[in-house]
Formats: C-alpha cells, sequence, structure tokens
C-alpha cells in the first residue's frame, strides 16, 4: 500500500448528521483536493431518512460547498460516495451493506481497507461494533479500523462497558477514539515547542512556572444540540476529553521517543497523577454556571433554559471553571487552572504558562512591580506563541518596559492549516493512532471528572443562571485564582 495515498472504503454511520455534513464530507473533499486520497475509495453513507444514491451525492456536494464557500465544478468527487438507508438496529440490513461493500471493494480495488466511522449517538456505539461482527463486515482481507466519536461513555462505568462492548469486534490497535482537538495545529505544536527547544524544557517545572491557564471559550450556545447536551454538560462535552488533553500534553514527561505508545503512555502518567477531588472537595476546586439572556456579537440571545430541547429548569452547566494538581515531582505544587464554556464574550482557546517572579525586584525605584515572563500558545483561531519579557525603556534609566515576541503561525507564506478532521482522517487511514486517544487515558480522564459530576447532578446549583451571556462566566471563575493570589491573564493580554 502506498502510505501517503492510502486506499480505503469509508463507512459512514450517522451520515446525514450535523458532524458529518460541516466536518467529515469537507475533510474528505480537502485529502481529495491536495491528492492524499487515491482514486481508489468510496465512502459509504449510512442512516435511516429515504435518499437515493444521487440524492446523497447531491447533499455531499452541498455541504462541502457551504464550508468551503465555492461552488465544485468538477464532481467526480462525489461520485465515489454511495448511500445505504436502514435502522442500525435492525440486524438483516447488515448482509446488504455487507453485499454493498465487497462490490465496492472490487470496483475501486480498495484492497479491503475498512474504515468504519461512528458518526452517531454514543448509545448505538456497542450494537454496531456487534453486529459489524457478527454479521461479517469486519472480516476482510485488508486492514479495518473503528473511528468512535466522543463521548466515550457517559462515565467511568459506562464508558468501561463500552470498551469492553466494542473490544469484542476490534482490537485496541483497531480502534480510533478521535478527540478533534489533538489534530488542531497548535494543539500538535504544544509537544514541539517543548521539546525542540532548549530554552523551555530546564524551566518547565515547579521551580520555574508558577500556574498555568487554559481557557476554551465559546460564543455558541447549544444550537440544535441541547437533547444531547442537557444531559452532558460542559464537563463531559469539553473537559473529560479536550481540556484534559490539553493538560495531559503540557504537563507529559518527555516520551523515550515519538511513538503512538510511548507518547500515549507519557500522557496516562499524568492523567493518572491528577489529584482527586473528593466529592466534599468540589466546591473547592471546581465552578459551575449555566448562561442566562445577554448580548453576543452584539445580538441579544436567549439563556440556556430556554434553548430548544432543554429542561425550562434544567442543572446542566454550560461553564466549568477548575482547579487542578498535578502530583508527582515535576508539578507538585503548580494550579492547572482550565475554564471552558458557552455563549462567552469570543471564541478563543489560548494557554498561558505564567513563570514566577524573580526573586527580587532590583527596579522597585522605577517600577511598582516587574510584570511576570507569559509563555502564550495561542491555539485558535490565531495560531501562535506570544512571549511576554521585559526589557529597558528606551532613553530611561533603571526603568523597564514589557516587550512581547511573537510568532504568529497562520501568518506565514499564508499557511493554510488543514481542519482538525482531516488531519486526523488523514492519520487513522495511514494507520496513525497517536493523536487519538487510548482507552487508558479515556478511563482516567473520567475517574478524574465523575466525582464532580456527580455531586454536581445531586445537588440543585441555586444560583443558575449565574452568568450573562457575552461575559467570560461567573464571579466564583475569578475568585477561583484570586483565592491563590492569581488572576485569569485576558484573552487579548497586552502588557
Ligand atoms: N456535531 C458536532 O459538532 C460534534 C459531534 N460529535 C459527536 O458526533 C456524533 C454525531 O453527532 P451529530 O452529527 O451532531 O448528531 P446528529 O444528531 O446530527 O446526527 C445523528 C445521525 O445519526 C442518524 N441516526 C440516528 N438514529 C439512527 C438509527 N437508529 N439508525 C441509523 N441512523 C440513525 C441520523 O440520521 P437519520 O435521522 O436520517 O437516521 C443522523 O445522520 C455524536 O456522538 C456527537 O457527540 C462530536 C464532536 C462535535
Ligand atoms: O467537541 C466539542 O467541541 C466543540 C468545540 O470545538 P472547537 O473546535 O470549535 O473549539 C463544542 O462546541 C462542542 O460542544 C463539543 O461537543
Amino acid at each position: 500500500m502506498n502510505n501517503m495515498n492510502p486506499k480505503s472504503l469509508i463507512v459512514i454511520f450517522g451520515a446525514t448528521g450535523d458532524l458529518a455534513k460541516r466536518k467529515l464530507f469537507p475533510s474528505i473533499y480537502q485529502l481529495y483536493e491536495k491528492g492524499k486520497l487515491s482514486e481508489e475509495f468510496a465512502v459509504v453513507g449510512v442512516a435511516r431518512r429515504p435518499l437515493s444514491n444521487d440524492e446523497f451525492r447531491n447533499y455531499v456536494r452541498q455541504s462541502v460547498e457551504n464550508a468551503l464557500r465555492q461552488e465544485l465544478s468538477d464532481l467526480s468527487f462525489v461520485s465515489h460516495f454511495y448511500y445505504h438507508p436502514f435502522d442500525v438496529t435492525d440486524i438483516a440490513s447488515y448482509q446488504q451493506l455487507k453485499t454493498l461493500l465487497a462490490q465496492l471493494d472490487e470496483t475501486y480495488h480498495t484492497d479491503g481497507n475498512r474504515i468504519f466511522y461512528l458518526a452517531m449517538a454514543p448509545e448505538f456505539f456497542g450494537t454496531i461494533t456487534s453486529r459489524l461482527k457478527s454479521e461479517g463486515l469486519t472480516a476482510t482481507n485488508g486492514w479495518k479500523r473503528l473511528v468512535i466519536e466522543k463521548p466515550f461513555g457517559h462515565d467511568f462505568r459506562s464508558a468501561q462497558q463500552l470498551n469492553v462492548e466494542i473490544r469484542q469486534s476490534f482490537a485496541e490497535h483497531e480502534i480510533y477514539r478521535i478527540d478533534h482537538y489533538l489534530g488542531k495545529e497548535m494543539v500538535q505544536n504544544i509537544e514541539v515547542i517543548r521539546f525542540s527547544n532548549a530554552i523551555f524544557e530546564p524551566l518547565w517545572n515547579n521551580r520555574f512556572i508558577s500556574n498555568i491557564q487554559i481557557t476554551s471559550s465559546e460564543t455558541l450556545g447549544v444550537e440544535d444540540r441541547g437533547r444531547y447536551y442537557d444531559h452532558s454538560g460542559a464537563l463531559r462535552d469539553m473537559v473529560q476529553n479536550h481540556m484534559l488533553q490539553m493538560v495531559a500534553l503540557l504537563a507529559m514527561e518527555p516520551p523515550i521517543k515519538l511513538t503512538t505508545d510511548d507518547i500515549r503512555s507519557e500522557k496516562v502518567k499524568v492523567l493518572r497523577a491528577l489529584r482527586p477531588i473528593s466529592h466534599d472537595e468540589v466546591d473547592q476546586y471546581f465552578v459551575r454556571g449555566q448562561y442566562g439572556r445577554g448580548i453576543v456579537n452584539g445580538k441579544e440571545v436567549i439563556s440556556y433554559r430556554e434553548e430548544n430541547n432543554v429542561d425550562p429548569n434544567s442543572n446542566t452547566e454550560t461553564f466549568v471553571a477548575g482547579k487542578l494538581m498535578i502530583d508527582n515531582f515535576r508539578w507538585a505544587g503548580v494550579p492547572f487552572y482550565i475554564r471552558t464554556g458557552k455563549r462567552m464574550t469570543e471564541k478563543s482557546t489560548k494557554i498561558v504558562v505564567q513563570f514566577k517572579d524573580v526573586p527580587m525586584n532590583l527596579y522597585y525605584r522605577t517600577n511598582e512591580k516587574i510584570q511576570p515572563n507569559l509563555l502564550i500558545i495561542h491555539i485558535q483561531p490565531d495560531e501562535g506563541i506570544t512571549l511576554h519579557l521585559n526589557g529597558k525603556k528606551s532613553g530611561e534609566n533603571m526603568k523597564t518596559t514589557p516587550i512581547e515576541l511573537d510568532y504568529c503561525n497562520n501568518c506565514i507564506d499564508g499557511i493554510n492549516t488543514p481542519e482538525a478532521y482531516e488531519k486526523l482522517l488523514y492519520d487513522c487511514m495511514r494507520g496513525d493512532a497517536t493523536n487519538f486517544t487510548h482507552w487508558d487515558e479515556v478511563a482516567a480522564s473520567w475517574q478524574f471528572v465523575d466525582p464532580i459530576s456527580e455531586v454536581w447532578e445531586s445537588t440543585k446549583a441555586a444560583d443558575f443562571p449565574n452568568y450573562e451571556a457575552g461575559s467570560m462566566g461567573p464571579k466564583a471563575s475569578d475568585a477561583l485564582l484570586e483565592k491563590d493570589g492569581f488572576r485569569w491573564w485576558p484573552i487579548h493580554y497586552h502588557q
């Protein structure tokens, strides 16, 4: 097989859903356009609504055109798409799907390589995987891979149960648990910044870093996902996966080699070293919020409880701030603060590494305070790195002034950063699971968040809604840092 242009047959379960439309089809198109897919590929969409192949191809074309904001003049891309309508709980239909896959294997010479992408609600994951096996769809001459969307379970126990179910049909190395943050350019850059620069590694520990802050704010509300979100909340939707993955990448030890197993095992160690939070300590370490009405991007928006398919008395959190402690030699005593929420001031994901103050202020006569050094990693929408230092104020004696060293990743040579899903799909086709989560990571993450969700589900948040849409969350989130003598650095911080 040519590993740069892998041949494969991709079966997307949930092909008429939001994820397939907004992310998967445009990503497959980009791979095709960039010549990363061989001509020997086909995609089969599965969902219940009755569509012909032509109607489905038209649907795919529209979704690509909407995402790219341009018309597709050449329709050869969509000719690779097929549609097979059925209810995934109906066992008889798997035989028909099997026949279709065998035909397409022959037509497209895909060598029997199959990706089963489960872009559906998690309650179907176990059913689909066991039927794929029992009906012989996984028996193929080529490789088979299963891509599973998040959330992987609802808590540790259900995730464990799900894992047992899917492991009956797929081996761990064939399972690609997708966390799309791991496909983001600047999230992948965290390792490179840390492990390819001699200046950072000696400082990357509790002797020099005072705290690390990760903010992932969104302006969107729950949109049309109220049914899912009201049972999930921000803790399960963002913290258990994306936020903890970023913590793991920031805190892990250098891997022995850059292999999938070596990197994953270092990340797992971090997640296992997270200090467990007991039920009694949840209020001390975590803050929950829910948005009320407000103004976002100049427009009035409704409160969470007024959204479609949301309980009008909902106790679900749309905002989380937390303080995490990592109990190991490198990080003992360094708080990692995280915050994420919907309907906040702006869409932004940033990491701020705050270094400790210099041992004494020699410039106290001319400066009240010397600003701490900060390393800011801009994940999105801007991508880059800023280093905040202090320098001499020109023309003045003994006076310091802040200096920023700025690197903009997506400003250089017009680099067009590929969508996270595009990169991850390509990795999966090439059999590279490095940027997918191993079961051990998923398990450790659930074990950390479970006590928090248990407390939040069993106690009504009397102050909900407690932040205005368009703000940076409830006041208690600021207080969480203030009691440690810190503050959230603003999203657009310039000294
Ligand atoms: N949307 C997003 O931005 C993100 C989504 N995810 C995850 O991706 C997965 C899919 O999400 P999303 O696309 O938003 O969900 P949607 O509800 O939009 O889509 C669900 C899909 O499943 C199909 N479906 C539902 N029931 C059946 C059934 N019994 N048999 C066959 N097909 C069925 C629906 O089609 P039909 O009605 O025609 O049967 C539809 O195609 C979820 O796990 C979600 O958590 C993860 C990250 C982001
Ligand atoms: O997984 C999810 O992520 C998105 C945020 O992703 P981003 O790439 O736009 O930052 C979030 O909106 C969604 O609720 C969640 O399921």
